[in-house]
């Protein structure tokens, strides 16, 4: 199956009915309730109920819905994760994960829902927001508890909180979780979310560090607000050289192919089974920002 592009996961408060109503219409590639943080708690059941209904209710198009669930420890978690199983939530984000064990402990409570609203064993996948030092050096471990995972996210602001710091304009606090996180997502084969930037009004710094995080390979980032969304986008779609040389090598290495080879060298450039993966991704990335349609030929402005 195709590789899923996850470039924007949009938190969206669980709480504010406008926002959870109209969260389709930005084009996030993940809409993501919210039932932590972004929810005081005397609204917990209130955001809870209210996700439920418009999951049933509204139109999110091909977006992909996960809900990020109250904590493993507090008394919500378990409502939280029943009644989104039950309304046929996609992906359940874990916050503040340290373990392995808490992901097997969040997929107990997942496979108990499912059994009890008769939606298949395995449906529902997880994902783990590493949010402290011993969360990130147990990033391995959680990244390959278990098969219903898509991927692994860093949580920057409980993160710094944990390590004594702060957030710094050159990110040089975070380089260390990002690359384990990184790490260990792609050494476990799952996608690898960067945190949220909150400062709405520097759009400089947002673009310093998508573009950072964009070098260093994360699949993308968790989003506050749906003006990042094309800000993200933007990093993410290849420039024309780099969709020309992506459909060149198609072309070269299926001519390799039909003389039986998996090597041929293109403009003295050796072409081979990393390089062709690589040009896929980018033919993919064209596609989804709208550039080359689907038999790889330009789309006209
Ligand atoms: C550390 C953590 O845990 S971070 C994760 C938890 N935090 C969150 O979920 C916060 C989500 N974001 C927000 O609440 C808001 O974007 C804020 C508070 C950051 C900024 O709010 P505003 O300044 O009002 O945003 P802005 O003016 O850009 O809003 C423009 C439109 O987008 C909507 N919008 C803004 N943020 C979101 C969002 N996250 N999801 C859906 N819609 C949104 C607004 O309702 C508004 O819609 P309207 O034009 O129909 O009225
Ligand atoms: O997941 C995120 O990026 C938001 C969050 O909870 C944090 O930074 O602590
Ligand atoms: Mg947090």
């Amino acid at each position: 199956m195709e590789e899923r592009l996850r470039r924007t996961m949009m938190f969206v408060p669980g709480n504010n009915a406008g926002m959870v109503k109209d969260a389709g219409i930005y084009g996030a590639d993940s809409i993501m309730f919210d039932l932590e943080d972004s929810v005081s708690m005397d609204q917990k059941d209130a955001a809870r109920m209210l996700v439920y209904e418009a999951l049933q209710t509204q139109d999110y198009g091909d977006a992909e819905l996960v809900v990020r669930v109250n904590g493993i420890d507090t008394p919500y978690f378990r409502n939280d994760v029943f009644a989104m199983v039950k309304a046929g939530i996609q992906v359940v984000r874990l916050p503040k994960v340290e373990s392995a064990q808490m992901m097997l402990d969040l997929v107990k409570v997942v496979e108990e829902a499912e059994k009890k609203f008769n939606i298949p064993v395995g449906t529902t996948h997880v994902m783990a927001a590493i949010e402290s030092a011993r969360g990130v050096m147990k990033a391995l471990e959680i990244a390959e508890s278990t098969d219903r995972m898509i991927g692994l996210a860093l949580s920057a602001e409980d993160y710094t909180t944990d390590m004594k710091t702060h957030r710094y304009p050159d990110g040089a606090e975070l380089e260390f979780a990002r690359n384990m996180i990184l790490h260990a997502a792609r050494a476990a084969g799952i996608a690898a979310f960067d945190t949220v930037f909150t400062n709405m009004n520097d759009i400089e710094g947002f673009q310093r560090e998508t573009e950072h995080i964009h070098q260093l390979g994360f699949d993308g980032k968790s989003l506050v607000n749906p003006r990042q969304i094309d800000w993200v986008n933007k990093v993410y779609e290849p420039s024309k050289a780099e969709i020309e040389n992506a459909l060149d090598v198609e072309a070269a290495i299926e001519e390799a192919h039909e003389k039986g080879s998996g090597v041929i060298s293109m403009n003295g450039q050796m072409v081979d089974r990393p390089v062709v993966l690589r040009a896929q991704r980018v033919i993919r990335l064209a596609k989804a920002s709208g550039l080359i349609n689907e038999d790889g030929e330009y789309i006209e402005e």
